[in-house]
């Protein structure tokens, strides 16, 4: 039987919480403390990054949580959570939901994805599996494939996307991947304003993640910044 994770989400807000290597933040320390806040908050789960944030989340919170592993492998563009050993890790560690790429692109040591999904139902069969896509392409394999979440997540971060944003013309993407799906879909990239994430809810949408405009000051200062900085004094 599959966990609880998408009824304790219905309806909310869930954090990112993530920090890579060569960011400020980069801390599993600090990540929890960011988790903790966003527990304070009211988030109802979070989104996490590697094994050791997973686990420091948790002990921390005790909220449900997104887990994923973000690795580069030199014959693969797919980073989040990429082959079945990052699925398995995270997995492990009783994230009750792992996120990974699923953008069409080809995976590390050519895996299938197929195949991922098959080995997860037979080891860790009440775990949920979000799909990360860019396109309705993905969105329909998602689905076919068995996904139980239909994540936003790469739209605007792949070379047929780059540049896109979900929110452009009032969530025209997003309304375009709620009509393609029966799945729960969580609408998740550059959701930058409370009025945006409200939208998402709005239309339709299982829940909404939230990460760099909650989590990352360097990317909160630096919007502080420019507009400061281009202003004329009266
Ligand atoms: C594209 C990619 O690698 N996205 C990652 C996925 O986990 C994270 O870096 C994002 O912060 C997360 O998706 C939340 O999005 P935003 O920070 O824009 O609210």
């Amino acid at each position: 039987m599959k966990n609880d994770f998408l009824k304790k989400v219905q309806g909310h807000l869930i954090v990112s919480c993530q920090a890579l290597a060569g960011e400020p933040l980069h801390s599993s320390f600090i990540m929890s403390r960011m988790a903790r806040a966003a527990k304070q908050a009211g988030s109802v789960a979070i989104r996490c990054n590697s094994i050791v944030d997973i686990q420091a989340i948790q002990d921390e919170t005790h909220l449900p949580i997104i887990g994923l592993n973000k690795v580069d492998y030199d014959d693969s563009p797919v980073y989040i959570t990429p082959t079945m050993k990052e699925m398995r890790a995270v997995a492990s560690t009783g994230a009750e939901v792992v996120a990974c790429d699923v953008t069409g692109q080809k995976r590390p040591h050519d895996e299938k994805l197929a195949d991922i999904v098959d080995q997860m139902r037979q080891e860790f069969p009440d775990t949920l599996l979000m799909a990360d896509t860019a396109t309705i392409e993905n969105v329909q394999e998602a689905e076919q494939l068995g996904f139980d979440v239909i994540g936003t997540t790469m739209h605007g971060y792949t070379p047929d996307t780059d540049g896109m944003n979900v929110a452009d013309n009032d969530f025209q993407y997003l309304k375009e991947v709620l009509a393609a799906t029966s799945k729960p879909v969580i609408a998740e990239g550059k959701v930058d304003t409370p009025e945006k994430a409200s939208r998402c809810i709005e239309l339709g949408c299982h829940a909404v993640v939230v990460g760099g405009a909650i989590t990352r000051p360097l990317e909160i200062a630096g919007k502080f910044i420019k507009a400061v900085n281009n202003t004329v004094k009266a």
